[in-house]
């Protein structure tokens, strides 16, 4: 793929842009091989299915753009290392109606002349602006702000984005009113009626609030959670656990009439949208058929899961199946000595960092990963997802 902010030396963020795409998925093939083989994980029986590729542009549906430049000319995209902006709202990882709401949203802050805050000097209000595509290009648009001093202005005249845009369905404001290098900030207000976004992957109706966790690339996360749903049909389980489940990607996927699901999450907000989209699927309750999602650490997640045979709750380490989608840190040892000792037969792990899956295997040794396949969520960089499938042995 070529890239003209790649070839000008203004970002560097795709550091493997200039290898061919297929050495690129080759070599992450062979790395996590490689990686898993030598950290004392238990691979003797493990078949590699082909890995899935991405397209190789447009396929990111969140851009996160650093404001900067001027009140009335401001950028969107990155900082040099001197704090100044680098504008990268016609970046090709992303597809082309974000890079149009992204013109729209600058010529927007730039008549309405909302300051870029500027990092070297710690003055201005606007920081980063956070656009999310769904499937349907529809677009949830969020304006990270040092202040609400702003906020009526934009409320007052978001109209006339929304004419422009009329895709865009969400929109909120943040407020990061520290100097340090963070995203986003725990204040947010709703500037729209609606305030999640329609992800409607294989015909399954996610739904994205503002600061939950969405895998960045739909297509590839499609493919993920069909592989997950493969694999669970062929298991048959009839309680299944999901660990890390966010807006609920493969506890809604690994639904069925005869099985109870229940995803555990951190984050208040994804479990309200993963509970909004089972009832849109008629899969609230708990009985058979029910897909269930609750608040809470997924490393100390001792709640019941329902189903026991007199008909009242068993232990969550009574789940036939196991999903852990962790973040990159892992499950960590407490978690990986739990799956340890858990009833579960079958483990699902799907993870974006197979340093840390190879530790956590590691520390279960009676588990051994019987399929896996790599799924190319991250083009262009040397990270991937990687999807396992393991059994007691
Ligand atoms: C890699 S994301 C996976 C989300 C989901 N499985 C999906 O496919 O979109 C990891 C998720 O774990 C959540 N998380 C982080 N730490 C957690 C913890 N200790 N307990 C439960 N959830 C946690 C994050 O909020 C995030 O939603």
């Amino acid at each position: 793929m070529q890239c003209d902010y790649h070839d000008r030396g203004l970002c560097r963020s795709c550091t493997l842009i200039d290898q061919p795409y297929a050495l690129q998925l080759a070599q992450k093939t062979a790395g996590v091989r490689e990686l898993l083989a030598g950290r004392g994980a238990d691979t003797r029986e493990l078949e590699w299915l082909e890995p899935v590729p991405s397209a190789e542009a447009g396929f990111r549906n969140k851009a996160k753009m650093v404001v900067a430049g001027s009140a009335g000319r401001p950028t969107l995209g990155i900082l040099d290392p001197r704090g100044r902006g680098i504008d990268l709202r016609h970046c090709p990882l992303y597809p082309i109606s974000v890079a149009r709401a992204l013109e729209s949203v600058a010529r927007f802050t730039g008549e309405l002349r909302l300051l870029p805050y500027d990092v070297p000097k710690g003055r201005g209000e606007l920081k980063h602006i956070l656009l999310t595509v769904s499937p349907d290009d529809e677009l949830m648009l969020r304006f990270v702000l040092r202040s609400d001093r702003q906020l009526p202005r934009i409320r007052e005249n978001l109209g006339r984005l929304q004419d422009e845009l009329p895709g865009l369905r969400v929109v909120s404001a943040n407020f990061q009113p520290e100097h340090k290098a963070v995203l986003e900030g725990s204040d947010e207000v709703m500037l729209t009626e609606q305030d999640s976004l329609l992800m409607r992957v294989n015909d399954i109706p996610l739904r994205l609030r503002t600061r939950s966790f969405f895998q960045t690339n739909t297509r590839v996360a499609a493919a993920l959670y069909r592989r997950a749903a493969v694999w669970a049909d062929r298991i048959s389980p009839s309680r299944v656990l999901d660990l890390y489940c966010g807006v609920g990607g493969f506890a809604l996927h690994l639904s069925a009439p005869d099985r109870r699901v229940l995803g555990v999450e951190v984050s208040r907000g994804a479990v309200a949208a993963a509970r909004q989209a089972a009832a849109d699927l008629g899969l609230a309750g708990r009985g058979p058929g029910s897909a269930r999602f609750e608040v809470g650490d997924a490393t100390a997640w001792d709640a019941p899961l329902g189903g026991a045979p007199d008909g009242g709750d068993r232990p969550v380490e009574a789940a036939d199946l196991v999903v852990v989608n962790p973040p990159r840190r892992g499950l960590g040892a407490e978690l990986s000595a739990r799956l340890e000792r858990s009833e579960a037969r079958d483990l699902i792990y799907s993870s974006c960092n197979a340093r840390s899956l190879a530790r956590d295997l590691a520390a279960m040794p009676s588990w051994r990963a019987v399929e896996g396949q790599v799924l190319d969520m991250f083009p262009h960089t040397g990270h991937y997802e990687v999807a396992m499938r393991l059994e007691r042995r």
